[in-house]
């Protein structure tokens, strides 16, 4: 066991190191993105499933409360916390549409709107950034694998280069903390 441990925390640490050598830029643009945004008076829409969903509201808390910065709020929304909406549209239109039809009812042009999937290839992630592109929204996903087809309806893919569900959901909520700071910082201080 402790042999098995030490491995999925050198894992861990494999990816936090190819991300530092591979990704650094795309964090950058995304942190610029978003922060070009909020100046405009833009906001910022976030969804994901299971523990993707989970870091969503994770990050829309960061922004929306603060992340270290005693600051004026800033607009996100976490599309997956109003359970009503949840059933009523997964009733309804099927669980396909759970984050396009609120897209449909919240995005405005120039808004963002932040994917996240660790295959990459979740329908209703899909859906719901391909409606936003057709919006004028900017895109962005924080995937893993190879991107899979979310990948290609995004204006900056952050893909982190593992198979390991896990180790991409432990990457994307690092970026997502260094996100929060950078933008934080760059427009507070
Ligand atoms: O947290 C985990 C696995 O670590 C799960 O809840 C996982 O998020 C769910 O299986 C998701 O449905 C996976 O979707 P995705 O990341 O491929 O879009
Ligand atoms: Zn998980």
């Amino acid at each position: 066991m402790i042999d098995e441990i030490a491995r999925q925390l050198q894992d861990h640490h494999s990816v936090m190191t190819l991300i530092q050598q591979q990704m650094t830029p795309q964090i950058a643009e995304v942190v610029e993105i978003m922060s070009n945004a909020f100046t405009s008076g833009k906001k910022v829409l976030i969804m994901g499933n299971g523990g993707s969903a989970a870091d969503s509201q994770h990050f829309a808390a960061e922004i929306v409360g603060r992340f270290k910065l005693e600051r004026a709020a800033l607009p996100a929304i976490a599309l997956s916390t109003d359970t009503s909406i949840l059933t009523a549209i997964g009733n309804d239109y099927g669980f396909d549409a759970v984050f396009s039809r609120q897209i449909e009812a919240l995005a405005a042009s120039g808004d963002i709107v932040i994917g996240l999937s660790t295959s990459g290839n979740s329908p209703n992630v899909f859906k719901a950034l391909e409606l936003a592109k057709e919006r004028g929204c900017r895109t962005i996903g924080l995937l893993g694998r190879d991107g899979g087809s979310i990948k290609n309806i995004c204006d900056v893919a952050l893909v982190v280069p593992t198979n390991d569900t896990p180790r991409v959901q432990e990457a994307h909520i690092t970026i997502i903390h260094i996100v929060c700071d950078l933008v934080e910082k760059g427009l507070f201080t």
